[in-house]
């Protein structure tokens, strides 16, 4: 009986068997613009990534993610929020069952169609599953992602998803910059949370762009067009995986922009 996003397993059971559900840094939250604070100390976002660092795309039964090879300071972040260096291990998104609904973080409460996630680690640490249990271990950058005309730039992500419509499918995914995902300007939002899904561990620093980039209808249907279920198995469409805000317990959301 594992985690999903269902009536039986979704959010609201998930302290049951992860109980820092209920922690004190956990996320995503809603973001309210007039209460952030302006930090001028803050940096530009620096994201440099590799193109040949694309590894693979992968159903995992609750999103899909596109992962990268990380055992060299390759595909990295750095600036921002964060001292030192961070490597891209993955990216994936979240998204709703209709347009109204889907992103994880909310600005005043407004829900976007869709929300993409960049995760890296600190290399101070000798792994990704070891910086995953540290306060400082992680950072993931946050994208919404808007309705309007269709955006090129996830075309090839998208026509990958046909070939890993089950739970466990995978599939080579190579030659990819991330960076093509990303809007304009980075101006951004930060704040100390966690992972967004089990096991919802408090080793997050959050970058979430005020720009969103644009996404149309019809790319919204492809999305959902993945299974969380298994070959074989009775089929239950990839949809609504997204965990709803969580209450802030007295963080600071800073700005990186007046
Ligand atoms: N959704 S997220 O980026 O917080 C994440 C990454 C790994 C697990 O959950
Ligand atoms: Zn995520």
């Amino acid at each position: 009986h594992t985690w999903g996003y269902g009536p039986s397993n979704g959010p609201d059971k998930w302290a049951k068997d992860f109980p820092i559900a209920d922690g004190s840094r956990q996320s995503p939250i809603n973001i309210v613009p007039m209460e952030a604070q302006y930090d001028p100390s803050l940096k530009p976002l620096k994201l440099n990534y590799d193109q040949s660092n694309a590894k693979g795309i992968l159903n995992n039964g609750h999103s899909f993610q596109v992962d990268f090879v990380d055992d060299a300071d390759s595909s990295t972040l750095t600036g921002g929020p964060i001292t030192g260096t961070y490597r891209l291990r993955q990216f994936h998104f979240h998204w709703g069952a209709s347009d109204d609904r889907g992103s994880e973080h909310t600005i005043n409460n407004v829900k976007f169609p869709s929300e993409l996630h960049l995760v890296h680690w600190n290399t101070k640490y000798p792994s990704f599953g070891e910086a995953a249990s540290q306060p400082d271990g992680l950072a993931v950058v946050g994208v919404f992602l808007k309705i309007g005309a269709a955006n090129p730039r996830l075309q090839k992500v998208l026509d990958a998803l046909d070939v890993i419509k089950t739970k466990g499918k995978q599939t080579t995914f190579s030659n990819f910059d991330p960076a093509t995902l990303l809007p304009g300007f980075l101006d951004y939002w930060t704040y100390d949370g966690s992972l967004t899904t089990p096991p919802l561990l408090e080793s997050v620093t959050w970058i979430v762009l005020k720009e969103p980039i644009s996404v149309s209808p019809v790319q919204m249907a492809m999305f959902r067009s993945l299974l969380i279920t298994e070959e074989g198995e009775h089929p239950y469409y990839m949809v609504d995986n997204y965990r709803p805000p969580q209450d802030l317990k007295g963080r600071d959301v800073r700005a990186s922009f007046k």
